[in-house]
């Protein structure tokens, strides 16, 4: 497996160009299920997680045109296949996305459940919960969730009494083929809920109020392919401001959504970070200085993201003073500390609270990634301890970030890839 090895680095400086959103891509090339004719699709990360999706639909029997590395057209008007086999789900939770459209449009769907993963349990009772309100017949046999209706589902009011943004996903994809109106109540309100929510309306759907805690979907009879150009990614956006706060540089960010980042941009604010934003770019110089650390709590869109924790990890491990970080989304979601404890962060855990003492002066060691940001934390670590630091297993960093290297690079950090 491929590993990272970077060694301490001067403050990053220069520009760097923000790809298209990882957790935006995943349920718009999943959304092309419902369409009856070509979707195209630009600004697509080339992640692993994209070629895994891209997989999956190929073994339903989508036809897949890859037109360049960023732009891919997917023709999933007829299917051989509904079922989502163990093999490719395992390895990318969002699979659970292709349940809702796949019983929309075909009546029928068997998908494995997916696996536990390092952040936490993560389940599905809402998914399945939210279907059956809507008319769906579904039972767990063998690991996979066998779902079935007869004729098409049935628009429902549906309450979540935990805010999921995948849940509010897929609920609002079946909606969209669904006879009459779904109200999802207590909905997600994140920024890939309402690029979903355009992408669908460019096929043809009708749904209102993405963005808000209440989204309407009247249901339709059938939906056209689209062309649709996937959302910015806000949280490699936040990784890489991170990056640059924790370095004492300078950076600016291209093809950025700033509208997207207010909670991580009023914590850097916070640590003294000096931010300008232009419609599509951020800036962040920290004007030589080290960062200040923060308190911060992880909630629901536009709350901080859950998807920026460990990042801000990194940061209040080296910065002056004292900080705070609650994690509320994820009950296992501090699995970078561990690691960075290693490299000399003096932080202390207490349930779901990490008080880091500040002021650590990290050493380079070898490093073990559990999770995708977890492994961005401990990068952005490397770029500022002492010596040499081997992040191994960087297979979820793939996952991810479109081309960390070439970009943190670009920016003047010493990292490269070695493969194995
Ligand atoms: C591909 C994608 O977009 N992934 C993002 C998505 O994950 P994902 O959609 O899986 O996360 P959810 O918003 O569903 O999870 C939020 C919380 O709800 C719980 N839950 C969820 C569903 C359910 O049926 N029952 C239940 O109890 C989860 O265990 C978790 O504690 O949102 C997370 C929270 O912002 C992000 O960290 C992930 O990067
Ligand atoms: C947890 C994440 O992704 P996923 O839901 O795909 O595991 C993430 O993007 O940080």
């Amino acid at each position: 497996m491929d590993k990272l090895v970077i060694t301490k680095s001067p403050p990053l400086s220069g520009s760097v160009t923000i790809s298209g959103a990882k957790n935006a891509a995943l349920p718009l090339l999943i959304s092309s299920l419902l369409a009856d004719s070509t979707c195209s699709f630009q600004n697509v990360p080339a992640l692993r997680d994209i070629s895994t999706t891209l997989l999956l639909l190929k073994d339903f029997g989508a036809s897949i045109n890859q037109v360049d590395k960023n732009h891919v057209e997917i023709d999933a008007s007829s299917l051989n296949s509904v079922t989502a086999s163990y093999d490719l789900v395992r390895t990318m939770r969002a699979s659970i996305l292709v349940l809702g459209p796949l019983l929309a449009k075909h009546g029928k769907a068997n998908v494995s459940l997916p696996g536990g993963c390092a952040i936490g349990a993560r389940p599905v009772n809402l998914h399945l919960a939210g279907l059956e309100k809507m008319g769906a017949k579904i039972e767990v046999d063998e690991g996979y969730i066998r779902a079935e209706v007869d004729g098409r589902l049935k628009g429902a009011r549906i309450f979540m009494d935990i805010v999921s943004v995948g849940a509010t996903e897929n609920l609002m994809m079946a909606a969209t083929l669904a006879d009459g109106d779904t109200i999802l109540e207590n909905a997600a309100r994140e920024p890939e809920i309402v690029d979903l929510a355009n992408c669908l309306n460019s096929m043809g759907a009708k749904v209102s109020g993405a963005g808000t805690d209440s989204v309407k979907i009247t249901g339709v009879k059938n939906l056209q392919g689209c062309d649709y150009s996937v959302l910015p990614d806000r949280i490699e956006t936040g990784t890489f401001l991170v990056a640059a706060a924790v370095s004492g540089g300078s950076v600016r960010c291209e093809n950025a959504e700033p509208s997207t980042l207010d909670a991580v941009i009023s914590k850097l604010e916070q640590a003294g970070a000096k931010i300008t934003i232009g419609e599509d770019w951020i800036e962040l110089d920290m004007q030589g200085k080290l960062p200040k650390a923060v308190n911060l709590k992880t909630a629901p869109h536009p709350g901080f993201p859950t998807d920026m924790q460990a990042q801000f990890m990194t940061l209040n491990a080296v910065a002056q003073g004292s900080g705070v970080i609650t994690e509320t989304i994820f009950e296992n979601r501090f699995m970078h500390v561990p690691e960075l404890q290693r490299m000399g962060a003096e932080i202390e855990l207490e349930g779901n609270s990490a008080l880091s003492k500040g002021n650590s002066k990290l050493k380079g060691a070898q490093v073990m990634a559990t999770d995708l940001r977890a492994s961005a934390s401990l990068v952005i670590a490397g770029l500022v301890a002492e010596g040499d630091t081997i992040v191994n297993r960087i297979y979820h960093l793939d996952r991810g970030y479109e081309a960390i290297e070439h970009k943190l690079g670009g920016l003047g950090a010493n990292i490269k890839r070695v493969k194995e």
